[in-house]
């Protein structure tokens, strides 16, 4: 068997296009063009990606963005300031605080400070409370970009084992709240495993669908894989600048049913799923 590879950057392109008549509705009836503001403090291989694919995508759909880019020094008190600031603008929609911060920076007390209204990676308490009780606000960005690659792809998810490898607060743990929820593209039995994992092997070789999201190069090799498995590989890490994977994409490819590339897997559904949101923000402004 060889994998059928699930193009992310076509079904992103779709999702866009769709968005963008969404968005060109809106501001027909509101006036209102939906504004993302990021904040890059410092420089990460991984957030440049990001910064620059998102700000293309954004004027593509239609909608403002902006990048604030501070000096990796600036004080928690100064990017607080910032955050404050665009709260309180009601010209801004949505907010994100690239991650990582600068070590000196406390990260929970700055994604704490997004007011939960425009918090469009869903981060704040309130919103993942809203997410785990099922009443989502926002969409966690890189785990609903899976959740849509697993539906456009026809991949049915219900009664399966999925195996979210990682248990980060960005991807693993809101990948395990989306894909247990009662619903569609859900229902799986779920397993959250991590570099602790005993037999991590063991485990990961149980999935129908693994998802990869560890943050290490070509982690995951075939012998962790059962071979038909659906194979989703959320890792961008940045080898001598190049774009890599969690999977080692040639090794698991030839004994997977599906599989995500890197690039052009999850990441470009990652930045739909961020405009989405951003209209999402953008609609509950206009309600007042
Ligand atoms: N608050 C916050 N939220 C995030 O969601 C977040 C973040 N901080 N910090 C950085 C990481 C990384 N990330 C990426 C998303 C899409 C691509 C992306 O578009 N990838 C293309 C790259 C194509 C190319 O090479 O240009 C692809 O995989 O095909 C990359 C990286 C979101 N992150």
């Amino acid at each position: 068997m060889t994998a059928q590879i699930i193009d992310g950057k076509k079904i992103a392109a779709e999702t866009r296009e769709l968005l963008a008549k969404e968005v060109a509705l809106f501001h027909n009836e509101t006036g209102i063009t939906p504004h993302l503001a990021a904040i890059l403090v410092g420089e990460d291989p991984a957030s440049a990606v990001y910064v620059r694919n998102k700000e293309r995508a954004c004027a593509k759909a239609g909608m403002k963005s902006t990048l604030h880019k501070l000096p990796s020094e600036t004080t928690e008190a100064e990017l607080l300031e910032m955050i404050e600031q665009f709260n309180d603008d009601s010209s801004v929609h949505g907010i994100l605080v690239q991650l990582p911060l600068p070590g000196h920076i406390e990260e929970q007390r700055v994604l704490d400070a997004v007011t939960p209204l425009k918090d469009v990676d869903c981060f704040h308490p309130e919103n993942v409370g809203l997410l785990a009780q099922g009443r989502p606000r926002f969409q966690p960005c890189t785990p609903r970009g899976v959740q849509v690659l697993l539906e456009k792809s026809g991949i049915d998810v219900s009664g399966k084992h999925a195996v979210v490898l990682g248990r980060s607060e960005i991807v693993g743990k809101p990948m395990a709240m989306l894909l247990v929820q009662k619903g569609p593209v859900a229902n799986a039995t779920v397993t959250i495993c991590h570099s602790r994992t005993a037999n991590l092997k063991e485990v990961t070789r149980q999935a129908d669908i693994l998802v990869a999201a560890i943050g290490k190069p070509n982690f995951v090799t075939a012998e962790m894989v059962k071979p038909g498995a659906v194979v989703m590989d959320v890792g961008i890490n940045s080898v001598d600048g190049k774009l890599v994977g969690d999977v080692d994409f040639d090794q698991v490819a030839p004994i997977a049913s599906s599989i995500t590339p890197v690039p052009g897997g999850v990441g470009p559904m990652t930045i739909a799923m961020l405009l989405d949101n951003t209209l999402t923000a953008a609609r509950i402004a206009a309600k007042g």
